[in-house]
């Protein structure tokens, strides 16, 4: 019988996995931002609400735990997450209050938005799981990181305050 070396599996693993699924869902939650400002703009809802974040990141140590990745880290993760939508909200409302005449006509509604939102979280939550391993590569996280970043922004076509956002929501991953 052939058994085959953990280390090994665990190399080719480390090799194969890349950030681009998880750079992805950070940035599409980033640019969800978007809509919760044009809501908040429309409902004059403050940009932080606290009881809101404290389940999220309850629920999120809670599913942690339940797949086997650390709950810190993976609170850690989600609160820069939430701070990175902070920084869209922050910048678009102020941008719209300077800019009236660029400021959305329309806001949708926030619940439905939140709906959203809790779907990315589990999508987040599965990419965490496959990237876990990734996580703890220190150098080759970090290039891994770096990679992924630069072809989501080209990709979404970012501007400044959304690169400014990635920044923020990738500060925990490695
Ligand atoms: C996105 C919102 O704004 C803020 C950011 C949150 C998030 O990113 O999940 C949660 C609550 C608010 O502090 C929201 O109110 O839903």
């Amino acid at each position: 019988t052939t058994v085959p070396a953990a280390p090994a599996v665990h190399e080719a693993a480390t090799r194969a996995a890349t950030f681009d699924g998880l750079t992805e869902l950070m940035i599409q939650r980033i640019v969800i931002g978007d809509d919760v400002a044009a809501s908040k703009y429309f409902s004059g809802k403050p940009v932080d609400d606290p009881v809101r974040e404290q389940q999220i990141l309850d629920s999120v140590r809670q599913s942690a735990v339940q797949l086997g990745i650390d709950p810190d880290s993976t609170a850690a993760f989600f609160q820069a997450q939430i701070d990175a939508s902070k920084v869209v909200q922050r910048g678009l409302l102020a941008y719209w209050a300077a800019h009236p005449d660029k400021a959305p006509t329309s806001g949708p509604d926030l619940n439905v938005i939140r709906e959203k939102l809790d779907a990315l979280t589990t999508q987040l939550l599965a990419e965490l799981v496959r990237v876990d391993h990734l996580r703890q590569t220190g150098l080759r996280c970090d290039i891994s990181l770096v990679v992924s970043i630069a072809t989501g922004e080209i990709r979404h076509h970012l501007d400044a305050l959304h690169r400014q956002a990635v920044r923020t929501a990738s500060a925990t991953v490695c």
